[in-house]
C-alpha cells in the first residue's frame, strides 16, 4: 500500500466550521481557527475543500482519489518509466542520463547524501542544478535541475523530466506519504521511477487512474555478488574495502576500535544520527583509494542507492533493533545492504558478502535467495479509503503536537513544528524544539544565542560528549530548517549554519583522533595530519 498523510483540525460540534487540509494536496487552501486546541487530535481523517471564504463545499469522507489533489500533474499525460531490478544494477544511472539530457527537471532521493550526489554530478557535467533540502538550499546560476530529498519535491512547477529513486519507500510507514505526494503530483511529461520490483503491481495498479503511460524496464546486476560460505571469523581477517555493518551507534563504535587495534586499517563511520555533512566526508574518505581510511564500518544509513567503493560487506549482526523490538533483518534490508558491495566501476571485479559469525549466515544466504515481498494490500483499516492506501504513522508528529498544543500558536504553525525535523526521541533536541516554539509563541522572534552560546563548542572528549554534540548539531539543525521557512523570526540563519558546520567539524576531529589511538607509526599520524586538511 501506498502511505498518505493529511493534516486535520477535529470537526467542531457543529461538524463543520473546522477546516481540515489534506497535505499532500497542495492546490487546497488552509483556514486556521483562531483557540484551536485540537491540533494533537491527529488520526481521524477527514477531507475538506476549502474555498476560502467562510463558506466550503464539504466532503469528508471520500479520500479515495488522491490522485485528482493534483491538478498541474493531472493535466498531463505522463510517460512513466519504471527502473526496476537489485542494487547496483544501473537503475538510477539511466534515470539520470534522461535526466541530465531535458531542458528542466527534479531529480528526488530518500536520502540528503543522494541529493547531493546527484546534484555534484550534473553541476560536472555542465548541467546546472540546485540542490535543495529541508535544511539547505544551494542554488545556481540558471539552473533548471533540482536535486531535492523527496519531502521537498514541488508539485506546482512543470518539469519535462523527474526522477523519484527508491521508490519502493512509498510504502514506508513513516516517509511514503512523501513518494506517494511525488508519484502522484509532479509535474512532469517524463516520470523515471528506480527501485525495488516489489513496487511495480502497486505503482501499476496506482496511476490506472491517472492516464499516464507506463512502462517497466528490468535491469541485472551490473557486477556479481557472491555470499561466502565462511564467516569473518576473526579481525585480523579484515582488509581494505571491507564495510562491516552494525545496527547501533555503540556497536559501530566498538567495532571501529576493535579493527584500529590491529594497526592495520582505519575506519570511516557512517551512521544515521552523524550530521549529514560528516556522512558525505567519512563517505568520500573511504572512497579516496588514496586515503587511509580504507575500512567502513556503517549502519544501514548505508544502505540506499548510495555509491560506495566496498568490496566486502560483512554482517555483524542479523539482527536490529526497530524502536519496537529486535527482530532479524527482512529480506529488502539484506538486499539492500549486501548490495552496496562490488559498485559497478570500482577496482573490485565483484561484490562479496559474509557475516562475522557463522551461525548468521544460513539467514543471510536465505534472505539473498529470496524474492523481495510485493508491497499490497494487506489491511482496509479505514473503508472510506481507496484499497490501495494507508495512512501514514504519525507518532513521530503527535510527540510534538503534545508538546505544542498549549501555545499560543495557529494552526499552520503548530504545523510547521510538528512536521519539522527533530528527534523527540533525543532528550536535547526535544528541549531545543520546545524552546523554539514557546520563544517563538511569546515573542515572534526567537534568537539563537537565547539557547546557545556560540564559542561554547569543543572537541568531544569522551563518547557522551559526542553524544551531546550530535544531538547540539541536531537542534541547530532545526534552526537552519525553521530560519527557511520563517525567516524573520528565525533570523540567525548565517549563525545556526557556521555553528552547525563547526559541530560537524569537531564530531569528525573526534573521529580521527580515535583513529589515532592505535595507529603504529608516526608517518600515518603526518598522513592523516595531511588527510585532515584536505577534508576541511
Ligand atoms: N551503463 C553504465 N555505464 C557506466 N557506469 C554505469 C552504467 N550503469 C551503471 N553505472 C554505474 O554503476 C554504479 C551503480 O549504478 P546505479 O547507482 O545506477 O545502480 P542502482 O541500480 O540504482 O543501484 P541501487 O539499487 O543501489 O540504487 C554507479 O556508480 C553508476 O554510475
Ligand atoms: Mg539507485
Amino acid at each position: 500500500m501506498a502511505s498518505l498523510l493529511l493534516r486535520q483540525q477535529r470537526v467542531s460540534a457543529l461538524g463543520v466550521s473546522r477546516i481540515l487540509q489534506a497535505v499532500n494536496g497542495d492546490s487546497f487552501r488552509l483556514q486556521p481557527e483562531s483557540n484551536c486546541r485540537t491540533f494533537a487530535s491527529f488520526g481521524v481523517i477527514i477531507r475538506n475543500y476549502s474555498s476560502g471564504k467562510g463558506t466550503a463545499k464539504f466532503d469528508f469522507t471520500d479520500l479515495t482519489r488522491p490522485h485528482t489533489w493534483y491538478p498541474n500533474a493531472r493535466k498531463k499525460q505522463r510517460k512513466v518509466f519504471l527502473h526496476v531490478g537489485p542494487t547496483n544494477s544501473g537503475k538510477t544511472y539511466h534515470a539520470l542520463k534522461r535526466l541530465e539530457s531535458s531542458s528542466s527537471g527534479v531529480y528526488c532521493g530518500p536520502l540528503r547524501l543522494l541529493a547531493w550526489e546527484v546534484a555534484e554530478r550534473l553541476n560536472k557535467a555542465r548541467v546546472p542544478c540546485d540542490l535543495i533540502t529541508g535544511q539547505e538550499k544551494d542554488e545556481v546560476d540558471g539552473a533548471k535541475h533540482k536535486a531535492v530529498t523527496v519531502e521537498m519535491a514541488d508539485v506546482t512547477s512543470d518539469y519535462e523530466c523527474a526522477v523519484i529513486d527508491e521508490i519502493q519507500m512509498l510504502g514506508c510507514k513513516t516517509r511514503g506519504f512523501s513518494f506517494t505526494r511525488a508519484l502522484l503530483g509532479i509535474a512532469a511529461d517524463e516520470l523515471h521511477l528506480c527501485g525495488d520490483a516489489a513496487a511495480v503491481p502497486l505503482i501499476q495498479e496506482l496511476l490506472k487512474v491517472t492516464g499516464d503511460d507506463v512502462q517497466v524496464r528490468s535491469y541485472e546486476r551490473l557486477l556479481p555478488l557472491v555470499p561466502l560460505e565462511v564467516p569473518l571469523g576473526s579481525f585480523s581477517n579484515i582488509r581494505t574495502g571491507d564495510c562491516i555493518v552494525s545496527f547501533s551507534r555503540k556497536g559501530i563504535y566498538k567495532l571501529k576500535k576493535k579493527i584500529e587495534t590491529g594497526g592495520k586499517h582505519l575506519c570511516s563511520v557512517v551512521y544515521g544520527s552523524l550530521p549529514p555533512e560528516t556522512r558525505t566526508r567519512q563517505a568520500t574518505m573511504f572512497n579516496d583509494a588514496s586515503s587511509e581510511f580504507d575500512v567502513l564500518v556503517a549502519s544501514d544509513a548505508i544502505g540506499m542507492g548510495l555509491n560506495l567503493n566496498i568490496s566486502r560487506i560483512i554482517f555483524s549482526t542479523m539482527k536490529k533493533f526497530d524502536g519496537l523490538e529486535r527482530r532479524d533483518l527482512t529480506v529488502p534490508e539484506v538486499k539492500q545492504i549486501a548490495g552496496r558491495a562490488g559498485r559497478y566501476g570500482s577496482k573490485y571485479p565483484m561484490g562479496e558478502v559474509t557475516c562475522l559469525d557463522a551461525e548468521d549466515l544460513p539467514l543471510l544466504h536465505s534472505s539473498l535467495k529470496s524474492a523481495s515481498p510485493t508491497l499490497q494490500e494487506d489491511f482496509l483499516e479505514n473503508a472510506k479509503l481507496s484499497e490501495n492506501y494507508f495512512f501514514a504513522n504519525c507518532e513521530e508528529m503527535l510527540k510534538v503536537a503534545a508538546v505544542i498544543d498549549e501555545l499560543p500558536l495557529s494552526l499552520q504553525d503548530k504545523y510547521l513544528f510538528c512536521i519539522s525535523p527533530v528527534d523527540m526521541n533525543d532528550e536535547i533536541s526535544s528541549q531545543g524544539l520546545t524552546q523554539f516554539a514557546e520563544n517563538y509563541a511569546k515573542k515572534g522572534l526567537v534568537r539563537l544565542k537565547e539557547i546557545f552560546s556560540p564559542g561554547s563548542l569543543q572537541v568531544p572528549k569522551t563518547h557522551s560528549a559526542l553524544k551531546e554534540l550530535e544531538s547540539i548539531h541536531k537542534v541547530l539543525e532545526l534552526y537552519v530548517w525553521l530560519s527557511f521557512r520563517l525567516d524573520e523570526s528565525f533570523p540567525d540563519h548565517e549563525l545556526a549554519s557556521s555553528q552547525k558546520a563547526i559541530c560537524s567539524m569537531l564530531i569528525e576531529e573526534f573521529l580521527e583522533r580515535l583513529g589515532f589511538q592505535n595507529p603504529t607509526s608516526r608517518k600515518l599520524n603526518s598522513l592523516m595530519a595531511k588527510k585532515r586538511r584536505q577534508y576541511i
